[in-house]
């Protein structure tokens, strides 16, 4: 539907192509050089191996595309993105574990650092991964007001990764963040714009989508270096703490997960989104 909408808006897609198995579609409009990213992986668009295998390996054929911005959003109704497949986490093989942890990691820091600016269109609930995903873009557009967005991490029974703790940091700042953080709370569109977890707050996706691309014509006249080097210092305090400590963040990752505790509130949360 949403693919529909912006290839019916523009008229200018040259490039339309679908990533394997069809979670992801990118397309590339020839004129803006804007890339729009939509996930499309039912029901809720959670985050396995695969998913965050191809997230990743887009984001550099764009980086090799030489787009100017992207937008990143949704197919489902209702669900930008439901963060990790909690399947993954319940009585997990340690091999594939770590290599999710991984990928995870890398997905992160290409999307967080990509050298062309980066619009998270919030068509849907978007807890955790989805979260972090979205506070990694430079700029977001959130569908109101019936959707939710934060780190809830701790109503799991897990604990955020440092990175993405500090990546909340960087959005919010400190005092939000751990009061966030700590009580895994989801904000509604409108709560989320009061605290400035995201930029604007509109009542649909066409709305939402202009916003975006209002948003990214602002760096016509931006050159890119000067756009990239900009945006490294500012979020170089941010990632450099991952780039330097990736296997302790893996080892803390696999360690807790395994824990008999962990499991068993991962067990219980699945439990309760069965019910
Ligand atoms: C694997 C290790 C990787 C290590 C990586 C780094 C380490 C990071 C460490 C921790 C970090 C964790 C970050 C996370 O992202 S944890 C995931 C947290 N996500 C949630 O809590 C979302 C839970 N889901 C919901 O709140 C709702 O489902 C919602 C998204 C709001 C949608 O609601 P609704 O439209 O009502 O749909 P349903 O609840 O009925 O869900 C439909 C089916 O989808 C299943 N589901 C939902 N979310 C997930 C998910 N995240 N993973 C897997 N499956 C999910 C749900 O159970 C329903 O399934 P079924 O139809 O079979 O009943």
């Amino acid at each position: 539907m949403l693919r529909r909408y912006i290839l019916n808006k523009t008229n200018t897609f040259i490039n339309y192509r679908y990533a394997s198995q069809s979670m992801l579609q990118s397309t590339i409009d020839d004129k803006l050089g804007i890339a729009t990213l939509v996930m499309n992986k039912p029901p809720v668009n959670s985050l396995n191996l695969e998913f965050l295998e191809e997230i990743k390996s887009q984001l550099t054929q764009f980086k090799n595309d030489k787009i100017r911005g992207m937008i990143l959003t949704s197919d489902l109704q209702k669900i930008f993105c439901a963060g990790l497949d909690i399947t993954e986490f319940s009585n997990p093989n340690p091999e594939r574990l770590s290599k999710i942890c991984t990928t995870f990691q890398d997905t992160w820091l290409a999307l967080y650092l990509t050298q062309f600016p980066t619009v998270a269109v919030i068509n849907g609930h978007s807890p955790a991964g989805g979260c972090l995903l979205a506070m990694s873009c430079d700029y977001r557009v959130m569908v109101g007001p019936n959707y939710t967005i934060g780190l809830n991490e701790t109503k799991l029974g897990i604990v955020a990764p440092k990175w993405f703790q500090d990546c909340m940091v960087a959005v919010i700042g400190q005092r939000k963040a751990e009061v966030s953080l700590t009580t895994g709370k989801m904000y509604t569109t409108d709560q989320a714009l009061q605290i400035g977890l995201v930029d604007e707050s509109v009542p649909d996706v066409d709305n939402a989508i202009n916003k975006g691309i209002q948003f990214l014509n602002n760096f016509q006249k931006i050159s890119p270096w000067a756009y990239k080097m900009t945006k490294d210092i500012r979020r170089q305090p941010t990632v450099q703490w991952l780039i330097d400590n990736k296997q302790k963040d893996l080892d803390f990752v696999v360690k807790s997960m395994m824990s008999p505790n962990v499991q068993k509130s991962i067990g219980l949360y699945l439990q309760s989104l069965k019910k």
